[in-house]
């Protein structure tokens, strides 16, 4: 790869000094993968498939992260990313709130996709005072619709673990909780608490999620999307409990593939 019209140059700059490390650390025709995230503190590099043993490995790898001044760099030999580099912790600021950031932990894809997203889901929601975040993640969505009474919901451990720091520090009415959104969706006694939801979950889709909502009470929700085929199934879903589709906006971050995001807005029905 000579050049590359999707990476942002601080990631591509990456690309030939990881050649030469890589050919330090691997045997003859080996191959490892390569994930770059851009952080607050830089680039974040996690390493997987190569193994770290003896010495000499152990300061090809030190001296990259020093030389190309890196956030992070993390080597996964099987049992999850393990940080060897990493002189200060590493954070990705979300519309303003700065949150500990995982090594490997999900983010859109782009900052003009995750700013379109964000948009979306403010035009969704509207004025709504109290709102349920479900697949939050690290909170992109929750920090970017500002200062209202938000239960946000995630099964993976680390990343509510961090949203919850960032919001407690930011001062935030944030309630974050630890749950596997598909064994133990939120029930619709649960969802008639909120003046609207936001669902963002991943290419599977939230069909069990999707039912309860069905049967709730709950008057606005913002459903986004990276799969058109799954949305559709719940959406069909969602209007047969009596909500009705109002829009959705195509979202393309993912720049020359046929992958498209999407962001949809559902009101129920009165009467
Ligand atoms: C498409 S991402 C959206 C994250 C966040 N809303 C954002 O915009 O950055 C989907 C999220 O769902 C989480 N997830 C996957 N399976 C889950 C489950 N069974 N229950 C709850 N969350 C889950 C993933 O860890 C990931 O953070």
């Amino acid at each position: 790869m000579r050049e590359c019209h999707i990476l942002t140059p601080d990631l591509f700059a990456l690309v030939a000094p990881l050649r030469g490390l890589l050919d330090a650390l691997l045997p003859k025709k080996g191959r490892a993968d390569v994930q770059l995230t851009c952080v607050d503190q830089g680039v974040d590099v996690v390493l997987a498939g190569v193994s770290v043993a003896g010495l000499r490995s152990l300061e090809a790898l030190t001296t990259f992260a020093e030389r190309q001044k890196l956030a992070r760099l993390c080597v996964d030999e099987g049992l999850g990313p393990e940080p060897r580099w990493e002189p200060r912790p590493v954070t990705i600021t979300l519309s303003g709130v700065p949150v500990p950031f995982p090594a490997g932990g999900f983010l859109q894809a782009t900052c003009e996709g995750e700013a379109a997203l964000i948009a979306a889901a403010q035009a969704a929601v509207g004025q709504a005072g109290t709102i349920a975040d479900l697949f939050a993640g690290l909170g992109t969505l929750t920090f970017g619709l500002g200062r209202r009474r938000i239960y946000a919901a995630e099964a993976s451990r680390e990343a509510i673990a961090g949203l919850k720091s960032a919001a407690d520090a930011a001062g935030l009415q944030v309630f974050a909780d630890h749950r596997d959104l598909y064994r133990r969706p939120l029930g619709s006694s649960e969802l008639d608490r909120f003046d609207a939801a936001i669902l963002d979950p991943p290419r599977a889709g939230a069909r069990e999620q999707a039912a309860t909502i069905a049967r709730s009470t709950l008057p606005r929700l913002c459903y986004i999307s990276c799969n058109p085929n799954t949305f559709a199934r719940d959406a069909a879903i969602i209007c047969e409990g009596g909500f009705r589709l109002e829009w959705v906006r195509p979202v393309g971050q993912f720049r020359w593939s046929t992958h498209v995001e999407l962001a949809a807005c559902f009101t129920r029905q009165s009467g």
